[in-house]
């Protein structure tokens, strides 16, 4: 059967592209889509436009096969459910298209997909968190044993042939079975100790249904994504990674398959992997270094990971190139490319015209980086055979030493806090941001243009925080905030003001459905050149007798939210934003803050995939925590806030952060992280209002929320908060919601105290 398989793997390629568009055209389409302003037509054109650019770019700049079904109007693994008909009954009930059958890929399946992702008046979405140790959130998938898979939607068969049509073959990109069930979760219902994997032969079924198709199209390959085989995995998981490839391999009529790997070394997968007759196989050697024993890849392509996937600073072509030729020795067939998707990077550095230059040619963004792949590719193509050392891994500095001047103990701030601060049971409080309304938007990109000046900004921000603070007064809030108006983002704003980052125009990458960040480039020495939050929050405190928080970011966010710098150890240069971190949390003390958050929702994210290195980076990560927060006096309540992710994995380490109060995300998930946080020790706000969705949360139901945290939690150190911070929400929509919080922890007030 393999005689009967056509073409060589291409000598180079990207195992991704962004899909926003250079300018957020998928963005403005679905806002605009989901606010009724456009119709399905006005997406699916704008979907269309993207993919076609996209391959057009990407063949332009030498890649001569590109991946398709790369593109998603949402998220990668939301489709892959939605192609498999894994769709929770509850929202198929929000079809309003053609009825049963319909795909995204025509669009007619669209209100359903989407009610999956963001829910809608009546019905929860599916829980959303972060994909691996990126800042990017995917759509957790609810499987069954009932789920009853099938292919109901051909979107990688229809883009590919959509692409073939404008006269460009491409290679299908699928998430790979065993990875899809893996992120999956067990339906609410399914039985004690039911995994979604032991549904692994029916998902095959329809994989090999397209695969099949694929071929029948006349698709060469087929990229299998498999990056959950870097982490740990069982024995179980091992043998279903075999079971998988054995039967897509055996297949009479399939493309090639390439199973690609990243984010980290494939460990004892290689093995398993490469004793299977998949065709070719990627290694991630940027995060990862090359497998000990290479003879077990030989008969395989092996499609070589060498140019950074998600940073942005130029590849050392040398030290790749060596690597390449090594490989090569050792294994036979190597192809170049970069060493995940670029999902994660900007697309075209050329956008960026206002960039420091000094800076500026040290970096690669997508474009750049798919004309490195393609350069590494003729370079190996020239370059002589014979072995060359490949470049030593780069040694792993160890994490210095842990510093930080302890707090008095938490029994005796919390009598301190109580005595100062005199808040009612079950206190209620946001967790910053309030809505970033499109006037201040606009306010802030004219200041960028210079079309008004520095005065008439300042007087919009303080306009719009004497708004939340009426509104935070109005509906009875008791610790309130200052909302945040004067921030673009919480990791941006920071980087814009300290020294040693860079901060790009057009640098836009998706953080989840149509939200986008601008990661900072970190790339020289951090420090603090001037107070930056003070006087916002200062300023907010003059307009009501309420406490107001002070509110920062936590050293660990803004590091892992950024673009970092690769010639210091990551706890190094932690440890300088830490510095800087402190001298804010000092500053709102002396301004009078009494209450002051410092958010650390990425401590979960830079958690490492291999469990074997995660106590080193934890105690790093919660050292340069406590050196930010320990210049509280003990009278001042420190808050931290965690979301998007699976917090009960890190509960040590968030106990660790030693911080008075701690604030999770727990509605979307529809408090399943309660029985985990029940032996807190101190002040926790699981969240009772799911903030990612735009639907209203009834009191009924947040009343219910309530209840779940108090069988759990003490009532003197139960707080209610929503999930996380309100920017991208309306007034309307937190108004309601807020005014619906406040009812039902009153309700929850009544019940308690009753005799
Ligand atoms: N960095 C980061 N990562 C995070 C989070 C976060 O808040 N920040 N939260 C979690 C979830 N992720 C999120 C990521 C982004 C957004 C978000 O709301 N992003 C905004 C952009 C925020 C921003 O940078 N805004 C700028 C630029 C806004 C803009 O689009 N301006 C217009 C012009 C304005 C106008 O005239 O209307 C333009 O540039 O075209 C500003 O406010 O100044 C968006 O996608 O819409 C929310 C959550 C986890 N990771
Ligand atoms: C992603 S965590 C967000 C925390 C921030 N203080 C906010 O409320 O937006
Ligand atoms: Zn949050």
């Amino acid at each position: 059967m393999t005689a009967a398989l056509p073409t060589d793997f291409p000598a180079a390629t990207v195992l991704g592209y962004p899909r926003i568009g250079p300018r957020r055209e998928l963005k403005r389409a679905l806002e605009s889509y989901w606010n009724g302003t456009t119709t399905r037509d006005d997406l699916l054109s704008t979907g269309r436009r993207l993919r076609e650019a996209t391959w057009r770019r990407l063949a332009g700049l030498g890649i001569a096969v590109p991946p398709s079904n790369t593109f998603s109007y949402y998220d990668h693994v939301l489709d892959t459910a939605f192609m498999l008909d894994a769709v929770p009954d509850r929202h198929r009930a929000a079809e309003t298209g053609a009825g049963a059958g319909a795909g995204v890929g025509d669009g007619d399946g669209l209100d359903v997909y989407f009610a999956m992702a963001r829910g809608t008046g009546t019905i929860a979405p599916l829980r959303m968190t972060k994909w691996f140790d990126t800042n990017y959130h995917y759509i957790v998938p609810e499987i069954g044993p009932e789920t009853a898979f099938r292919l109901a939607d051909e979107k990688p068969i229809l883009e590919a042939v959509e692409a073939r049509t404008l006269g460009i073959a491409t290679r299908p990109v699928l998430l790979g079975p065993v990875t899809f069930l893996l992120l999956s979760e067990a339906a609410p219902g399914s039985p004690e100790g039911f995994t979604p994997l032991e549904r692994l032969n029916d998902v095959l079924d329809v994989y090999a249904q397209i695969l099949e198709s694929l071929a029948a199209e006349g698709v060469d390959w087929v990229q299998l994504d498999e990056p959950a085989l870097v982490a740990d995995r069982t024995p179980v998981e091992l043998a279903a990674v075999r079971v998988a490839y054995e039967r897509l391999c055996g297949l009479p009529d399939r493309p090639r398959i390439f199973v690609s790997s990243y984010f980290g070394e494939l460990g004892e997968a290689l093995p398993v992997l490469a004793t299977t007759p998949i065709d070719a196989i990627g290694l991630d050697l940027v995060s990862g270094g090359l497998p000990a024993d290479l003879s077990a890849l030989r008969g395989k392509t092996v499609v070589a990971g060498v140019v950074p996937g998600r940073n942005i600073w130029r590849t050392h072509l040398d030290d790749a190139l060596n690597t390449l030729r090594h490989l090569r020795h050792h294994v036979g067939t190597v192809s170049v490319s970069t060493s995940c998707s670029l999902l994660h990077v900007p697309y075209d550095l050329d956008q960026e015209t206002e960039l420091d230059p000094a800076v500026r040619e040290r970096l690669a963004f997508a474009d750049q980086k798919a004309v490195e792949v393609q350069t590494l590719a003729n370079l190996l193509a020239q370059a002589p055979a014979g072995d060359m050392p490949a470049p030593p891994a780069r040694p792993t500095a160890p994490a210095p030493e842990a510093r930080w001047d302890d707090r008095s103990p938490y029994a005796a701030r919390a009598a301190a806090q109580a005595e100062h601060l005199r808040l009612p049971p079950l206190p209620i409080t946001t967790i910053g941001s309030f809505p970033q309304t499109g006037d201040l938007r606009a306010a802030r990109a004219a200041l960028v243009a210079g079309e008004i000046g520095e005065e008439q900004y300042e007087t919009q921000v303080k306009a719009e925080i004497e708004r939340s603070i009426r509104l935070q007064e109005k509906l009875g809030l008791d610790v309130l905030v200052h909302g945040e108006p004067e921030r673009n983002d919480m990791v941006q704003y920071f980087a814009e003001h300290l020294d040693g980052f860079a901060v790009s125009r057009h640098g836009w990458v998706q953080s989840y459905g149509s939200r986008c960040t601008r990661p900072p480039i970190l790339h020289g020495d951090v420090s603090r050149p001037a107070p930056i939050t003070a006087r916002w929050t200062r300023y907010a405190q003059s307009l009501t007798s309420k406490p107001v928080k002070g509110m920062l970011t936590g050293p660990v966010t803004i590091v892992a939210w950024s673009f970092v710098r690769e010639d210091l150890p990551l706890p190094e240069v932690v440890g300088q934003v830490a510095d800087a971190i402190r001298g804010e949390v000092a500053d709102l003390q002396d301004a009078g803050s009494t209450i002051i958050q410092v958010d650390e929702p990425a401590l979960r994210e830079l958690l490492p995939l291999r469990s074997a290195d995660q106590a080193a980076y934890l105690s790093w990560a919660v050292a340069a925590y406590r050196h930010a927060t320990s210049v509280a006096a003990d009278r001042t309540q420190i808050h931290t806030h965690l979301c998007y992710s699976n917090a009960a994995q890190v509960l040590e380490a968030i106990d660790g952060l030693d911080a008075d109060v701690t604030t999770i995300e727990s509605a979307r998930s529809g408090g399943r992280i309660l029985p985990a946080v029940a032996s807190f020790s101190r002040g926790l706000g699981p969240g009772v209002y799911d903030i990612h969705s735009p639907r209203v949360p009834s009191a009924d139901e947040v009343t219910g929320l309530i209840e779940a945290i108090l069988a759990v939690l003490p009532v003197d150190r139960a707080w209610i908060n929503p999930d996380c911070g309100l920017k991208t929400r309306t007034y309307e929509q937190v108004e309601a919601s807020l005014a619906n919080v406040v009812a039902a922890r009153d309700r929850m007030l009544v019940l308690t105290q009753a005799p």
